[in-house]
Parts: structure tokens; sequence; C-alpha cells
């Protein structure tokens, strides 16, 4: 029943992932035509980025071309509350479900190796933040702000964009979140056009990256 865990005393127990008829019908397409991945994928893939910026599109469609099972941090939340994100924030307030977010991240980071599409303000919590950076790696999907402003449009459940300028909001969290959402170990552009064409950037930039001596996609060390 809706709430009847409660919120509050949510504990991060596990719960079943989302669905995978979406994520594997929406993967068929890339394993055909996008190179593979070069080096085997040792820790969890994070996005990280504002609404609209493709983590839970593109999450699902990356893990099925790493043949990886995806799990979205949002429905994981839900799953764990036993409501919706915009009950936790009507019922409980932003503080609670920032509390929730946290114990969740913190349970699915200890996973076997996924692909996690974190909501957009996880990443801006510390605690969380040092949590990726230590056990996984972080791509940023970046997006521009008509981009966003288009997307978020299609859905209207998002409780910060609720009763607001989602313009002026998006632009508002762009200034505070880009700086911090920078620190993750890639930056990929979210574009308009087929999710492919970002899902096929984000794969080139995993070939790309110069792996670290003990791990395949250990954090970069930025040179001096
Ligand atoms: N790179 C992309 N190319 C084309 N369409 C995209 C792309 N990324 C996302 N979309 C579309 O934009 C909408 C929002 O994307 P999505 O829900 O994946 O964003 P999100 O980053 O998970 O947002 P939130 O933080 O609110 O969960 C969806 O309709 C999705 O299909
Ligand atoms: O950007 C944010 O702070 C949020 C993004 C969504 O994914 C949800 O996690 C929630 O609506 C908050
Ligand atoms: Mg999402």
């Amino acid at each position: 029943m809706a709430g009847s865990k409660g919120w509050v005393s949510m504990t991060g127990v596990p719960t079943e992932a989302e669905s995978r008829d979406e994520e594997a019908a929406a993967g068929r397409a890339a394993h055909t035509a996008l190179p593979a991945v070069a080096q085997p994928v040792d820790r969890t893939i994070v996005l990280v980025g504002l609404m609209g910026a493709g983590k839970s599109c593109i999450g699902k469609r990356l893990a099925a071309h790493l043949h990886l099972p995806f799990t979205d941090a949002d429905r994981e939340i839900e799953a764990a509350a036993g409501c919706s994100i915009s009950d936790i924030f009507a019922r409980h307030g932003e503080q609670a479900f920032r509390d929730g977010e946290r114990r969740v991240i913190q349970r699915l980071l200890g996973n076997p190796v996924h692909v996690l599409a974190t909501g957009g303000g996880a990443f801006m919590d510390p605690n969380t933040r040092a949590l990726i950076k230590e056990r996984a790696f972080s791509i940023w999907l970046r997006a521009d702000l008509d981009l966003l402003v288009k997307r978020v449009a299609r859905r209207n459940e998002r409780p910060l964009l609720q009763n607001v300028d989602q313009r002026q909001k998006l632009a508002e969290l762009m200034g505070i979140r880009y700086p911090v959402y920078a620190e993750a170990d890639l930056t990929v552009d979210s574009t308009d056009g087929p999710p492919e064409a970002t899902l096929a950037r984000v794969i080139a930039a995993l070939n790309d990256h110069r792996p670290a001596a003990h791990s395949t996609f250990a954090p970069r060390k930025v040179a001096p």
C-alpha cells in the first residue's frame, strides 16, 4: 500500500529493479549498430546530470549495450518508500527525500557492477558524491537549457519543477550544479536527436578514457 513502509523509517531494504523489458527493447538496436566498449567494466557506471539530461533513457540503453543490469535510483527510492517521489516531497519534505536518496544509493553502490541512473540532485550530496568517486565510475550527461526545458515539458511530475517557471528553475539549478557535476569522471553532451547518438558518444568517451593502473574505469587522475 502506498506509504505503508513510511518514508522516514525506510531502511533501504533491497527491492526489485525496474522492469527489464523496456531496457532490453531500448538496447537491441544499440547492440547491432554501435561498437563494443573495449575494456571490461569493473565498476558500476553512475550517470549524473540535471532533470531531463537523459540519465534514465541513456542508462537503460548503455546497460543493455554492456549486458549489465540497469537500476534507476529514483524508481528504487519510490519502491523503498512505497510511494511516488512527488508524494515523498509532499508528505515528508525535500530533506527526508534527500536522506532516503543517500541511503538507497549507498545500498545500490554495494550491488554487483551495473549501470545506475541517479536522480538529478544525488551527486550534489557530499557523502553520496564521495561514495560514487570511491566505488563507481561517473558520467555527467550535460545538456543545454533549451533542450532540458523541451524535455522536461513532456512529463510534469518532478516536484522541483511544479508550480514554477521551469526555464528559470533549471537555469538556477544549472548555475549551482554544473560546477559539481563537472567533478564526474567523464562528461558527455546529451543532444537533441535520437538517444543512440548520445549513447554512441558515451561509448566513445569510455573507449577514449585512459585506464588507471589498477582499475579499468578507476577515476581519472588530473595531470598537474
Ligand atoms: N540523449 C537523448 N536523446 C534523445 N532523447 C532523449 C535523450 N535523453 C533523454 N531523452 C528523452 O528526454 C526525456 C527525459 O529523459 P530522462 O527521463 O532519461 O531524463 P533524466 O535525466 O532521467 O531525468 P530525471 O532526473 O528527471 O529522472 C525522455 O522523454 C527521454 O526519452
Ligand atoms: O534534480 C533533482 O533534485 C531531482 C531530480 C529527480 O530525478 C528526482 O530525484 C527528484 O525529483 C529530484
Ligand atoms: Mg531519470
